[in-house]
């Protein structure tokens, strides 16, 4: 975890006057720890702009994601991804909920340090398979395809320091979503 840096701020503030001279938030961490739910409550707060990546993705492909994994394969998937958040970190005044795996590039994550404040959601792996393997959450997941237990401990162990790049951290595993944005918005 890096110093929390003031470089994510700009001369820009924000429409309710909340926060002083921010670029944007944004949040990173594992598929499951609740980034576009938190993304939702947190840009409420601030009378912000929302963008989830994995829309854009979506939008963009005119696809869902499972469909650019089976048709173009991972690796499209993350020029696409890249391309989106560059385009998306472009602009500031937003929250920005981004893919669980938006942080294995250099390039990636060099973009979004420079874009504004970046938020790392963290969660045990209990919660993690509870929140997206046991709802039956898992279809829209390619990467959790199958035994979604199995794959989420594969890629546990893949990404295990994958996130600490981030200026703050918050373990979600005994939060409530609401509980989470708070003390994003306390950290902010
Ligand atoms: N703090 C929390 N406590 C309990 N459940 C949560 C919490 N945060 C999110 N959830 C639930 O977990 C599920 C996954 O949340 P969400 O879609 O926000 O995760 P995500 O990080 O955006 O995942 P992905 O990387 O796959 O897009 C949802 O059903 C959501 O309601
Ligand atoms: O963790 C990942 O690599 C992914 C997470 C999702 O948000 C999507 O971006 C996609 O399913 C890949
Ligand atoms: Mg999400």
């Amino acid at each position: 975890m890096i110093e929390h840096a003031e470089s994510w701020k700009t001369e820009k503030t924000d429409v309710r006057g909340l926060q002083t001279a921010q670029k944007n938030i944004i949040i990173v961490g594992f598929m499951g720890t609740g980034k576009t739910t938190v993304s939702r409550l947190v840009a409420d707060r601030l009378g912000w702009v929302r963008v989830d990546t994995d829309d854009e993705i979506v939008r963009r492909a005119g696809k869902p994601i499972p469909a650019i994994f089976a048709n173009e394969g991972e690796a499209a998937f993350r020029d696409l991804e890249s391309r989106v958040l560059a385009r998306v970190l472009a602009r500031s005044g937003q929250v920005v909920a981004t893919g669980g795996g938006a942080v294995l590039r250099e390039k990636n994550r060099r973009l979004m340090l420079d874009g504004g404040l970046v938020v790392a959601l963290t969660a045990d792996r209990e919660s993690l398979i509870a929140r997206v393997a046991g709802g039956g959450d898992a279809a829209s997941r390619p990467l959790l395809a199958g035994d979604a237990a199995e794959r989420i401990d594969t890629l546990l162990r893949t990404r295990r320091n994958a996130y600490d790049f981030a200026h703050v951290a918050i373990d979600t595993t005994r939060l409530s979503p609401e509980e989470v944005a708070e003390e994003l918005l306390s950290r902010a």
